[in-house]
């Protein structure tokens, strides 16, 4: 438990995913926890477990030690230079989740020599299984390594340079997306080889999971395990050649680059 007191500044989709991933792992108590929102009747689940919900963000930023601003971008810049007055250097750790603002947005915003981390969640943060890719600026070591367990409560954080921010933004925020474009893809496939959508759902869903533990509970590389799943002149290998014929590892890096150069001209 961290025993810090946190403020979760914008309780939408994210925020309020971050407060209820919080209590679940036990590293903060609904004590430690305010959130804020300008109208607080979508946060009643958290107020009746005890979490404070407010709106008045000067007031929670007071109180609190770690600040999560969980704002949508365009109204960031806006919201937090009217409670400007209330950040302290010396006391508060400034986490931004916003997709698109820099540290350097930040500590303009929150005053010099603030400790600033810009962290990369994906939505499966809801869950406690998200990949939260993290800089930082200002921070010291004790810290960083709140943070880094914060988000590992969360689900598996690791730290990049702010320059691969963008990367990081398509490959585990939108990665969301594209996983659940094979997965959906894939029950489409079961249904007209025999199964109901339910059933094909399941299969599809699970095997993705496992596929994927493959990978981070062995440490092994994809190829590896495809060699293992592919018998000479069987079905496997017949049908992962036909899906390259058609352009499947091609496309999915297409649309990764696309994606990546629209957040970089955006
Ligand atoms: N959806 C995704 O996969 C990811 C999103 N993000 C970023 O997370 C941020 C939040 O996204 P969502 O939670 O999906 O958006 P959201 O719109 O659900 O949440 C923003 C919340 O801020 C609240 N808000 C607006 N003005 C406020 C004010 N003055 N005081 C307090 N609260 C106020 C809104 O009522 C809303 O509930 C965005 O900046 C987004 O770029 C980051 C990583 C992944
Ligand atoms: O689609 C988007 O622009 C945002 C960034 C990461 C996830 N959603």
């Amino acid at each position: 438990m961290s025993n810090k007191k946190i403020a979760i500044i914008g309780g939408g989709n994210l925020g309020k995913a971050i407060a209820q991933g919080l209590l679940k792992s036990g590293f903060s108590t609904p004590a430690d926890l305010t959130v804020t929102k300008r109208h607080l009747a979508s946060l009643s689940d958290l107020q009746s477990l005890g979490v404070q919900t407010i709106s008045d963000n000067e007031a929670a930023i007071r109180g609190a030690e770690v600040i999560v601003v969980a704002l949508k971008p365009y109204n960031v810049k806006e919201v937090l230079t009217q409670v400007k007055a209330a950040f302290d250097p010396s006391r508060h750790i400034l986490i931004s989740v916003i997709t698109g603002v820099t540290i350097d947005d930040l500590e303009q915003i929150a005053g010099a020599g603030m400790p600033v981390v810009r962290a990369m969640p994906n939505t499966a943060i809801a869950i406690q299984e998200s990949m939260t890719c993290i800089c930082h600026k200002n921070v010291s070591q004790q810290q960083e390594a709140y943070v880094t367990e914060m988000f590992n409560q969360l689900g598996v954080a690791v730290s990049i340079d702010e320059k691969l921010m963008e990367a990081a933004t398509v490959l585990g925020a939108c990665g969301i997306a594209y996983a659940l474009r094979f997965i959906r893809a894939s029950i489409q496939g079961g249904i007209e080889i025999g199964f109901d959508a339910r059933t094909a759902n399941l299969i599809a869903a699970q095997t993705v999971k496992g596929a994927a533990q493959l990978l981070i509970k062995e440490n092994r590389h994809p190829e590896e395990e495809i060699d293992k799943v592919t018998t000479p002149k069987g079905c496997t290998i017949a049908g992962l050649n036909e899906m390259e014929h058609q352009g499947f590892s091609s496309s999915l890096i297409k649309g990764i680059t696309v994606s990546y150069n629209k957040i970089a001209k955006d």
